[in-house]
């Protein structure tokens, strides 16, 4: 057997050490060994930067976060401080950006404690104001009164009356809006129906969430209401907010209040997403709602909970997700009675078929295959009334796909927004 002079493992770490933290430290490191430091240099080089950084088993980016986490948990602040440099500085396949490195941090002080988080704050800040021109990043000034979850956003209410509830998530990327989204939620729900979809469409969009009258925190005044109550609310909301053309994306009742204000407040729908929802029921169904308002004026929601998460999701989804249908269910129930009624009058009242001709936005018309609240006949009566509609069929989804099928339902949806 030859003999190969080269030692490879020493190679390959070396290759991955100047891969990780940069050639410039490298050769620094190197430099400055000595008698006494080489051993440990060859060593470590071998033993963490081949044997460990080497294997493909995680990305080089969870590696790098996974040293974050460590080094703050022990205090080893060097060390510390070299990773986060590197993680900075790093290719772009590995690189953590600065509001990826705050959720590390954020993140190590409920696990490592706040005194750890708070120095590896303090360290990561100074490194930001150093390599910040580089990376095209400032420190700017920000009030920590300011501060929100990202993964809820700033909540509100509107001043005028009936008031309403409502949340607003400004694009992660912190550029201007690539579109301000509105996510309208069904009946008996409320705005935390959306949180999946609005964080994905929170990448780039401004994304307003909000609870109906009636529903969640939002007011609950006296009914019974019509749809064109609930659109006029929403009006009132988006110019308190001052949005412009927004992407209306409803579900359900959200995608009737979405026709209803795109019919009488053209100016401020862009494009609509009508998921799950028709624009009339036959008079069987009308019959079908005030029997509804009867039994829950009689007998309060929870006489009907159980129909109604019959309905949103079908068999094989319930017997699957018990937990996700107890909190569609709690929620439900603890609905304001007077507030369910009143929307129940809405819903059943909706009438815009003969006005979908009117409809000038460009509309994604979604429905579900096994949906039988909204069957996809009147999914189709919706596509083929409003002149730019497209339809697509979620297979397998009842009543609320959004939930049901969050992916199926989240790829449909940014695939539409992505076109506009
Ligand atoms: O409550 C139901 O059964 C179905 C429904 C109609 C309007 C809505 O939002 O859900």
């Amino acid at each position: 057997m030859s003999f190969d002079p080269l030692n490879h493992d020493l190679l390959r770490g070396l290759d991955q050490r100047r891969a990780v933290l940069g050639g410039a430290w490298v050769e620094r490191s190197l430099a400055n060994a000595n008698t006494f430091t080489a051993d440990f240099q060859n060593f470590i080089t071998r033993y963490a930067w081949h044997d460990i950084w080497d294997r493909p088993g995680l990305p080089r980016k969870t590696r790098r976060t996974i040293v974050l986490a460590i080094t703050i948990a022990l205090g080893r602040w060097e060390e510390y401080e070299l990773h986060v440099r590197a993680a900075l500085l790093g290719d772009a396949d590995s690189r953590l950006t600065p509001d990826e490195l705050k959720e590390v941090l954020m993140q190590s002080a409920i696990y490592a404690g706040v005194p750890a988080a708070n120095t590896a704050f303090a360290h990561a800040a100074a490194i930001l104001r150093e390599v910040g021109p580089q990376i095209g990043y400032t420190l700017e000034p920000a009030s920590p009164l300011d501060a929100v979850h990202p993964g809820v956003g700033r909540a509100g209410r509107t001043d005028s009356l009936p008031a309403l509830h409502y949340s607003v998530r400004a694009p992660r990327n912190g550029k201007r809006p690539r579109h301000t989204v509105v996510l309208s939620h069904a009946l008996g729900c409320d705005l935390t129906m959306w949180d999946g979809l609005a964080n994905l469409l929170a990448a780039d969009c401004r994304v307003i969430a909000y609870d109906h009258r009636g529903h969640g925190s939002s007011d609950a005044p006296a009914g019974p209401y019509a749809m064109a109550d609930l659109a006029d609310d929403a009006a009132r909301m988006l110019r308190d907010l001052d949005t412009g053309p927004v992407v209306w994306i409803g579900l359900s009742m959200g995608g009737m209040v979405g026709q209803e204000l795109a019919l009488r407040h053209p100016s401020l729908v862009g494009a609509l997403v009508l998921a799950h929802t028709t624009s009339g029921y036959p008079d069987a169904a009308r019959d079908v709602w005030q029997q509804r308002i009867a039994t829950v004026r009689e007998r309060g929601i929870e006489a009907i909970a159980d129909a109604v998460m019959g309905r949103y999701f079908h068999d094989a989804f319930r017997a699957a997700h018990p937990a996700t249908v107890a909190r569609f269910r709690q929620r439900l129930v603890t609905t304001d009675a007077q507030g369910y009624i009143g929307c129940c009058a809405a819903v059943g009242g909706i009438d815009t078929t003969a006005r979908l001709g009117q409809v000038a936005a460009p509309t994604l018309v979604l429905a579900g295959e096994l949906d039988q609240g909204t069957p996809v006949d009147m999914a189709r009566t919706l596509a083929a009334g409003i002149p730019s509609a497209q339809l697509q069929v979620l297979a397998g989804a009842s009543h609320l796909g959004a939930v049901e099928q969050p992916d199926a339902f989240a790829a449909a949806v940014t695939a539409f927004v992505g076109m506009l």
